[in-house]
């Protein structure tokens, strides 16, 4: 789908959701510390030394004449006993507080190993909210809601072909009209498993500031800050309600709403009406010159009129209400008629109709003087046409079919309320923005404080950061659990300056229909070239040797197929790769893809350049024609046996050798592209030469060694290992909604048509994917282009040399 801005065209890219961690982090048990030595050694002790005062007292003061002469021993064995029971008294207790001290640090690296693990997946979750919904425009960066994120707004992102994120909800995406309000925290995605249990509360004094440390820890990271959101298309009709001493605030917020809106989703799915009082002109001004308001003629199925008969859905003051009411009512009903036919819903455009507060004076007519009887008729013509504006738009029986079956016929109503009592009655949700609330003192720890914790001292910033953070708004469900409501934390604004700004990026950017931008079924490598090859003139040595051909052409990068709107899909080995993963189930077009992609490299460069290892585990064909290819340097069919299997996997091994060796010494060595078909299977047959494998693949790279595996289906015990090692991903049609998450992280290439082999996604290393239709060159489609193809393939096989 492509918007074209003058003659620039921007192409919706596919999404990828950013992966929200599910890990479960078990906060380690506490240690059972060893007792210090019984009080039995105390009694040795005692007992010892009063044995020898007894016997001192004996010896000294009794008269035993000769037995004098014992008093010595009976002193020294006492006396030994009482040291014994020291000696041992003291080295237990020395050996009782070691083992205490090592267990109570082991204890804290286990914290501090946890810390760790909690900090990274804390910012993994934050992060990955964070670029689902980045805030608008300015934000405070310093404030521990952004602190260390790699977030920019809105407004800083590219309006270009670069932009990911630019229109690229679609209707079907579960975030499709879900737009941000501001800050919430909530419970973390991660999972964190307390097992201190009750041992927690009683815990010896050594192991309290641990226990404490454990604590911190739970608050800090089992919640985090994030965007909260509303779903304007589930909970409409949408209720701001700010009294009036914090109406330029809630204006401020559904600023930021529409705004949002009119960024993240392109005109064709979405146009914004909007009724505003012409005191507010000057704050709506900026949506009479964005796509999204621009009319659309109905019965063209949202394709907009030609430029000069346009006119905006953007009515500001009473006589321009009351001239799009009947606009809106047209609309509604002949969408209910159309429902009611059995058309469905997804083939209109959604409607999200913004009414901001009409309650200030004059923002409604006023009241008709008595006319005097002979009164002179008022000089507007449209004052006679149509009747007044008495009341808000909402209440006006125009709105009713958007406020009562919206959801049904695609409309959503964002109003603006200076009180509870204005919300429409079918209202879905509210948010308050009423109350003046003071920081929360309350808010659990953040993970700033969990140090400032340990260092005993609070830093200015975590100070400003606690005041920063205070609810702002309560967000209020009237239909599911009306009493709980939902706090914001920092509520989103928008400056006028920044909507201009938007509003200016998004002029002059129009939907153009997607129809007019189908992709194609079939594509002749041979016409991806610039120039295009000329099959009956090729000739390998011309082209190779030709720079206007190759020098504009970056390493390693060669067309396999074309995207929508003719758009040539390139495979850039360098920055995409090195390796890749190919998965397609039997008939999606894998053989033809891997054979597209060996003959499209071999166009491009010469055999001293670029080398192939073509290794199939099945006795497949498709390798076949290449066998004899100047930059063929192995070609292995049937790797099959265990033994086979290891032989080229140590082969391999030897490969790497060498040209670590040769790279050492200062040569120059053509790329090396490896491609392994059927290596699922491969892998089944000899589980024992993966690690070789991978090992082989993490060193590619300074080799120059590029390895492509290919599958039909994406097996779980086998691509969980290999995953780290692939950089992009190639997937055409799976079997299974799960095969395809397992390679792409997201569903549709499941969805992908059967009856189109060739069409696939390619996940870029960069995370962009892209949907393509792959070229073909086994046959091509016009019958005299055969034999030239066949010619072509001649020449290059009947090349005198091999590359080495
Ligand atoms: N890019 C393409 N464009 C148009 N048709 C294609 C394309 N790729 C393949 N096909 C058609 O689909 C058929 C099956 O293709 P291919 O043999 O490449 O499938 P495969 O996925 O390798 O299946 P298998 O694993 O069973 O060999 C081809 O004979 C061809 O007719």
């Amino acid at each position: 789908m492509s918007y074209q801005q003058s003659s620039s065209v921007i192409t919706r890219k596919a999404r990828v959701w950013p992966e929200l961690p599910a890990d479960t982090v078990t906060l380690p048990t506490p240690p059972a510390l060893p007792d210090l030595p019984q009080s039995s050694i105390y009694t040795t002790i005692f007992l010892s030394l009063a044995g020898l005062a007894v016997y001192g007292y004996v010896f000294a003061n009794l008269n035993i004449g000769e037995v004098n002469f014992l008093i010595v021993p009976f002193i020294t064995i006492s006396g030994s006993m009482a040291a014994g029971s020291l000696i041992v008294f003291l080295v237990q207790l020395v050996r009782a507080l070691r083992h205490r001290r090592y267990l109570v640090q082991h204890y804290h690296t286990q914290l501090q190993e946890v810390e760790q693990r909690l900090k990274l997946l804390h910012w993994h979750e934050r992060q990955a909210w964070m670029e689902l919904d980045p805030p608008l425009a300015r934000f405070e960066y310093k404030s521990s809601v952004y602190k260390h994120l790699d977030v920019k707004p809105l407004l800083q992102y590219p309006y270009s072909d670069q932009n990911m994120s630019l229109w690229a909800r679609r209707p079907g995406d579960p975030d499709f009209l879900r737009m941000r309000i501001g800050i919430e925290q909530r419970p973390a995605t991660y999972t964190i498993r307390d097992q201190r249990g009750e041992d927690s509360i009683s815990l010896p004094a050594r192991l309290k500031s641990e226990g404490n440390y454990a604590k911190s820890l739970l608050e800090a990271y089992a919640r985090v800050f994030v965007p909260l959101c509303v779903d304007l298309r589930q909970q409409s009709p949408l209720a701001i309600v700010g009294a009036s001493h914090r109406i330029v605030l809630a204006r401020e917020l559904m600023h930021s709403i529409v705004s949002q809106v009119a960024y993240h989703h392109s005109p064709e799915d979405v146009r914004i009406i909007i009724l505003a009082p012409y005191s507010q002109e000057v704050a709506w001004q900026w949506t009479s010159i964005i796509p999204h308001t621009l009319l659309y003629d109905a019965r063209l199925d949202g394709t907009p009129m030609p430029d000069t008969y346009q006119e905006r859905a953007c009515a500001i003051g009473t006589a321009a209400v009351m001239d799009q009411l009947p606009v809106i009512s047209r609309e509604l009903g002949r969408r209910a008629l159309l429902l009611d036919d059995g058309q469905q819903q997804s083939q209109w455009p959604h409607l999200l109709i913004v009414v901001d507060a009409f309650d200030g004076p004059g923002d409604l007519d006023q009241p008709t003087p008595t006319l005097p009887a002979m009164a002179i008729p008022p000089s507007h013509p449209t004052q006679y046409r149509r009747t007044r504006l008495s009341d808000s738009p909402l209440r006006r029986p125009e709105m009713a079919l958007a406020l009562s079956r919206g959801h049904q016929l695609g409309v959503s109503v964002l109003c603006l309320c200076t009180s509870q009592s204005q919300m429409p009655q079918t209202s879905q949700l509210f948010i308050d923005i009423s109350e003046e609330q003071p920081p929360s003192a309350l808010l659990p720890a953040s993970e700033e404080k969990v140090a400032s914790k340990k260092k005993h001292k609070k830093t200015a910033t975590e100070e400003e950061d606690q005041l920063m953070v205070g609810i702002q708004a309560r967000v209020h469900s009237l239909r599911e659990n009306p009493q709980s409501a939902r706090h914001c934390l920092q509520l989103d604004s928008a400056g006028l300056e920044d909507l201009r700004s938007l509003a200016l990026r998004l002029q002059s950017l129009r939907a153009m229909s997607t129809r007019q931008l189908k992709m194609r079924t079939q594509v002749d490598l041979s016409t991806l070239f610039d120039p295009p090859l000329d099959l009956n003139t090729y000739d390998p040595f011309v082209l190779w040797n030709d720079p206007l051909f190759r020098t504009p052409r970056p390493m390693l990068r060669f067309p396999i197929g074309l995207k929508v709107g003719d758009e040539v899909q390139y495979l850039d080995l360098h920055r995409d790769g090195p390796h890749g993963l190919l998965i397609g189930q039997t008939g999606s077009g894998k053989s033809e893809l891997l054979q597209t992609i060996v003959l499209s490299l071999a166009f491009l460069y010469k055999p001293t350049e670029v080398n192939f290892l073509l290794i199939d585990h099945r006795a497949g064909l498709a390798w076949r024609p290449f066998a004899h290819l100047p930059h063929t340097t192995g070609f292995l069919t049937n790797v099959s046996s265990p033994a086979a299997i290891r032989r080229f996997v140590t082969m391999l091994g030897t490969e790497a050798n060498r040209r670590e060796a040769l790279l050492k010494e200062g040569k120059t060595l053509p790329s090396l592209v490896i491609i392994i078909d059927e290596f699922t299977e491969m892998i089944r047959s000899e589980t024992s030469v993966l690690d070789d494998l991978l090992n082989i693949m993490q060193m590619g790279h300074k080799l120059e060694m590029y390895v492509l595996l290919a599958a039909q289906r994406p097996e779980e015990m086998i691509i969980s290992r290999v995953r780290e090692y692939v950089q992009y991903r190639l997937c055409l049609r799976c079997s299974s909604p799960e095969d395809s998450r397992e390679v792409l992280r997201r569903a549709d290439a499941a969805a992908l048509p059967a009856s189109i082999p060739g069409r696939g996604y390619l996940l870029h290393g960069d995370n962009q994917l892209d949907l393509f239709q792959a070229a073909r060159v086994t046959l091509p489609f016009i019958q005299d282009q055969m034999a030239s193809a066949q010619a072509q393939l001649n020449s290059l096989l009947s090349l005198p040399f091999k590359g080495k």
